[in-house]
């Protein structure tokens, strides 16, 4: 399909009434360059998988939005200038000029790719479905992935603990839950790892399709890796479909306050002796997971590991 796309070139302080004004106007899908790195209290706590190295600010941003074929074009462009005007009362636009350019596919959805390059977990190579396998890396663990609209490039920091602790306890013949699954990367590493069975849920309808996929591109059959949309922690249909007292490791690699709730539903599915793998913890709640973890009779802490601000908790069930 082709669509036109149209560019303002304006200033960084204007970027936040810009686009209210966009939405204002039935303008939907704006995309934004703004060389703004987030700061550390925007994104603590926040899950971000690929942060782009950017250039030095200027000051200047650019607000682009795209129009379909359909589109009554010169309408909407009178609407923005409208709007343009009106702002221009009480902020600086800078520069307030308007490119057009014509598009096959607007495609920010997929902009990220260009961040995600492979790179290694130790002895595991994580590799973009789309990119090739570096010489160097050959000999390797393979694990392809393409995330899709879901979390789980393999580049966070969090995915990586909980990476590092299923090489510890992996083997052969393990089932493993994989609660929060995304694009399916931990459950898929652990069967890369020799793992026999993984169930996965997630709440977001996108890591379906994303496992889907990430097991085609992978080699793995979907009798391996069961997959069911859904919330353990409070929905009878997803506890009964995971099943329980069956899992030689659970993972979950989701925020503290979910972790937190999860430390009472997961020891039911856990076979005795088995792990639950967690991370997602920023380190200012490490206290209130170990507090949680503490709080259970049924689990033991066994190990805490860390990488830059995260925290990763791993338990066995006495
Ligand atoms: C940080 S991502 C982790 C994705 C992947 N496992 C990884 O390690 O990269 C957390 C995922 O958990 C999902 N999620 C959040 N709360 C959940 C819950 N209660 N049950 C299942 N999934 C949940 C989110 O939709 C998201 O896909």
């Amino acid at each position: 399909m082709k669509w036109k796309k149209f560019t303002l070139t304006t200033t960084t302080e204007a970027v936040d009434l810009v686009s209210s004004m966009f939405d204002d106007i039935g303008i939907e899908g704006i995309e934004i360059e703004d060389n703004i790195p987030l700061t550390e209290k925007e994104t603590k706590g926040m899950f971000i998988d690929i942060l782009p190295e950017l250039p030095p600010d200027e000051g200047v941003a650019k607000v682009s939005f795209y129009l379909d074929d359909d589109a009554d074009v010169e309408e909407m462009l009178r609407k923005v200038n409208e709007g343009l005007d009106e702002l221009e009362l009480f902020t600086d636009l800078g520069a307030r000029s308007i490119a057009a350019s014509e598009t096959e596919d607007k495609d920010w959805i997929n902009n990220w790719k260009q961040y995600f390059k492979p790179f290694t977990v130790d002895n595991i190579l994580i590799k973009p479905t789309w990119e090739t396998i570096p010489e160097e890396h050959k000999d390797k663990l393979l694990v392809q992935i393409d995330p899709g609209t879901a979390f789980g490039t393999g580049m966070h920091e969090t995915t990586q603990l909980c990476i590092r602790q299923l090489e510890k306890h992996v083997h052969s013949e393990a089932k493993i839950l994989d609660v929060g699954t995304g694009s399916g990367i931990l459950g898929i590493t652990a069967l890369k790892l020799g793992a026999k069975e993984v169930w996965g849920t997630d709440l977001d309808e996108n890591a379906i399709t994303a496992v889907g996929e990430n097991l085609e591109a992978n080699g793995i059959s979907n009798e391996c890796f069961h997959v069911l949309q859904g919330n353990i922690i409070d929905d009878p249909a997803v506890k009964d479909w995971a099943g329980y007292g069956k899992y030689d490791i659970a993972v979950a690699n989701i925020l503290a306050d979910v972790i937190i709730l999860l430390v009472n539903e997961i020891p039911a599915h856990l076979k005795k002796g088995g792990y639950f793998i967690t991370s997602g913890i920023i380190n200012m709640k490490e206290e209130a997971v170990k507090a949680a973890f503490a709080a259970n009779d049924e689990l033991e802490v066994i190990e805490i590991t860390y990488q830059g601000d995260w925290v990763s908790v791993t338990a066995r069930k006495k």
